[in-house]
């Protein structure tokens, strides 16, 4: 059976901004109340995409939310006018303002886990949005993600969408951003989960400084909703070591695609017994394990450049290529190590680079900005076709963006009433282009 891996990247929204809210995550620490180019940051996006398109890969889009939330605003007791409730929030709490205008759905390896079809029990393809609790202003988006991802894949034969697990410290699910699929040449797949503590096992190691965003239990929980068994997952931890120097996700640590992953020395904490365990689980599939060591690339270059958090993308068998971002070219170890991987003899055949910078100031590199949906020909024709990327819908999503986009935010532009009116404009007619119907609460 043929199957086509998808990306699917979140579309940034016209709200982009640098608030600094992301406690454990250095760009947004380090970039907070900087101005943005939301128009510039939406492009960038859009190119990258086109990019994919380009190289053969099938490419989605995913639509962003709706952002100010004014709903969870008001939820908040912020009260009167639409107007009224900015002004409130922006002089009394602006910290929650800045929650409700971030426009963070953009980073969609964190929108949901996904199972192909050829993993589940039932032979349907499954999707778990994540609960995102670790972060106030990314626990707004399951929802919506929820909500556009049925109607992205709508057909009930093919597609099963469960709810965000709930919304507890030791259920913290952030999705695709720690999990990938190995898999072997006749399609037989394993799911890695990688996750950050175990809630239930207080003793076992943990970070001390940064948030573990993930839990043992949730990636469980998501493995028994899509109908996993223990043959075709295995449950990783992360070094906790690397959480404390700004590894939030595995996906800034590791990358995995086919029969390759590639990740840094210091990325699990037991390297041998993750080797160990995919070789025995996924005896077929030639597995290259692609180390880096920390004398060829130090943490904290691996975490400034995100050299992980590039895309692992097959063009042919035994080809694969490497998207990164421009920052890697930029760091002269990650960018000397870029060199000689290719040579290395191992699928990893040339690197492409990308300026998402608009979106790395954030923490958000070319991996974050995708989600990977595998499916079967009968999966994909079911896909609803306004969302995969062509050069006529590259054209229009462009022209959107230049029409209502601003080339400059900053967080004190947040509060402005016409940043509203402007958004759901734009929003209103997105969801034409795509045809996505009524998804966001201000269309209902
Ligand atoms: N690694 C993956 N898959 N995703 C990256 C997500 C970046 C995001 N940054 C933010 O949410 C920053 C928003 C701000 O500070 O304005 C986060 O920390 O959740």
């Amino acid at each position: 059976m043929v199957v086509t891996e998808a990306n699917f990247d979140g579309l940034v929204g016209p709200t982009h901004n640098y608030a600094g809210l992301s406690w454990g995550n250095v760009a947004s620490r380090h970039h907070a109340r900087n101005s943005s180019n939301p128009r510039q940051a939406a492009l960038q996006g859009l190119d990258k995409m086109k990019a994919l398109a380009d190289l053969g890969l099938v490419q989605g889009v995913l639509a962003p939310q709706e952002r100010p939330d004014l709903a969870t605003l008001r939820r908040l007791g912020f009260g009167g006018t639409d107007a009224e409730v900015l002004d409130k929030a922006y002089r009394e709490a602006p910290a929650l303002l800045a929650a409700c205008c971030s426009a963070s759905s953009m980073w969609t390896a964190n929108a949901a886990t996904v199972s192909p079809s050829a993993d589940t029990a039932d032979g349907r393809l499954h999707f778990t949005p994540a609960n995102l609790i670790n972060k106030f202003h990314r626990s707004l988006e399951h929802e919506v993600t929820g909500r556009i991802l049925r109607r992205v894949f709508a057909d009930e034969r093919y597609f099963h969408h469960h709810a965000a697990l709930p919304a507890h410290d030791d259920l913290g699910d952030e999705g695709a951003a720690n999990h990938t699929r190995l898999y072997d040449d006749q399609g037989r797949g394993l799911e890695l989960f990688v996750y950050g503590r175990s809630a239930h096992q207080p003793d076992a190691p943990a970070p001390q400084r940064y948030p573990a965003r993930q839990t043992l239990e949730a990636s469980r929980a998501v493995a028994r909703l899509h109908g996993l068994g223990e043959h075709n997952t295995a449950f990783i931890q992360q070094n906790p070591a690397v959480i404390d120097r700004g590894v939030f996700h595995n996906d800034v640590i590791a990358v995995g695609n086919g029969n390759v992953l590639f990740y840094h020395q210091q990325a699990f904490l037991d390297t041998q017994a993750m080797q160990d365990e995919l070789i025995r689980k996924l005896p077929d599939a030639g597995l290259h394990f692609i180390e880096v060591s920390d004398k060829d690339v130090p943490v904290a270059d691996a975490v400034k450049s995100y050299l992980f958090n590039t895309q692992l993308v097959t063009l042919a068998p035994g080809h694969m290529a490497l998207i990164a971002p421009t920052e890697c070219a930029d760091t002269p170890n990650v960018s000397a190590y870029l060199t000689r991987l290719t040579t290395l003899g191992t699928p990893v055949q040339e690197v492409r680079f990308m300026d998402v910078k608009q979106s790395m100031q954030n923490g958000g590199g070319p991996a974050c900005l995708r989600l990977r949906v595998a499916m079967n020909e009968a999966e994909l024709a079911a896909v609803n076709p306004a969302c995969l990327m062509t050069d006529e819908l590259h054209g229009r999503l462009s022209q959107w963006v230049n029409r209502h986009y601003r080339d400059r935010l900053s967080p004190d532009d947040l509060r402005d009433p016409a940043l509203l009116t402007e958004s759901r404009t734009a929003l209103d007619e997105l969801t034409r282009i795509l045809n996505l119907g009524s998804v966001y609460p201000f269309q209902r």
